[in-house]
């Protein structure tokens, strides 16, 4: 059964995110936006008050990355405190009253089912083209952002395989239209992987800094204090480039350069002891110090905005 202290199959997380829609009362609505290649149903979770004029929005993705297990805990997490905290809290309940928060909970559907039930370490999609007994591309190098020209490889068999174009992966593709599609409303994209502890910005693909370099500094200075204060956890911010590594192809750059100004990559606990095994007792401590590194971004945002 679900549980958020526990990392939840596929097919609880899909009996979950029915029960949260049906007792959201018009809170939260839920919306296909297409399969994955193996034919699992990428289902976004629309959050915010109800409302006849277009909100600004932020999306949020969790599990790209399949063995990426907290990644998708947090996601199921936001959600949870969202609408359990709405009305009660006042930064939820202003922010889901002048905004609406896109949740993917799982991205890589097809590679986070596999990793349940075959290879935990599993990392990209699970997608088989002819010409290639290899398996899956890296769906963080398949966007349409400098693609495949650093971080990345045209082997098909490597864990950062670029794919064979950009948006190959249908994966990809579907949350690359929906973004598209809702571009005049979404201000800010999250995605949601584990681990190093770091908060990343634009860009991954090239050295030069992003026009709004500074702000986007600040954002995740202010986000990442508001993290620490919880538990003591340290966040390194910064461009992905020279704090993670270059590569090209990513979600974050690919948001950015299409005019979403706020994007980032949370990278979650830990900083290797456990890394993608992060055990289940860590789930609600990462959860709740994520929680007040979103709320202070937020918080940031609406002043401006
Ligand atoms: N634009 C990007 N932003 C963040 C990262 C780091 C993640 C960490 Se798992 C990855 O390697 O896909 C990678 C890229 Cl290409
Ligand atoms: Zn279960
Ligand atoms: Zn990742
Ligand atoms: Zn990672």
């Amino acid at each position: 059964a679900h549980s958020y202290t526990k990392y939840n199959t596929w097919t609880d997380i899909v009996a979950w995110m029915s029960s949260m829609t049906s007792s959201s009362s018009g809170l939260m609505t839920k919306q296909v936006i297409g399969n994955t290649y193996e034919g699992r149903a990428m289902t976004v979770l629309k959050i915010g008050k109800a409302s006849s004029s277009t909100k600004p929005a932020i999306f949020m993705d969790c599990g790209i990355h399949a063995r990426e297990w907290i990644s998708p805990a947090f996601c199921q997490w936001f959600v949870k405190e969202a609408l359990s905290t709405y009305g009660t809290d006042s930064q939820m309940t202003s922010l889901l009253d002048q905004m609406d928060v896109y949740v993917l909970p799982v991205f890589n559907i097809d590679g986070y089912d596999f990793t349940h039930k075959s290879n935990r370490m599993w990392r990209k999609t699970r997608s088989r083209r002819s010409g290639s007994s290899c398996i899956g591309a890296d769906p963080n190098r398949n966007f349409d952002a400098g693609w495949c020209s650093m971080g990345a490889s045209s082997n098909p068999c490597s864990d950062t395989f670029c794919g064979y174009t950009p948006e190959s992966e249908i994966e990809v593709k579907n949350v690359a239209d929906f973004i598209r599609r809702n571009k005049s409303t979404i201000k800010a994209y999250l995605t949601i992987h584990s681990y190093s502890q770091l908060l990343l910005f634009p860009y991954s693909y090239t050295y030069d800094l992003a026009a709004d370099h500074n702000e986007l500094m600040k954002v995740a200075e202010g986000a990442s204090s508001a993290l620490r204060s919880l538990y003591g956890t340290r966040y390194t911010s910064g461009p992905g480039a020279t704090t993670i590594y270059p590569a090209a192809g990513g979600s974050d750059d690919w948001a950015y350069d299409l005019g979403v100004k706020y994007s980032y990559t949370f990278e979650l606990r830990d900083t290797g002891r456990y890394g993608f095994l992060l055990p289940e007792s860590q789930i609600k401590p990462t959860c709740e110090e994520t929680m007040l590194a979103v709320k202070g971004a937020v918080k940031f945002w609406r002043r401006i905005s």
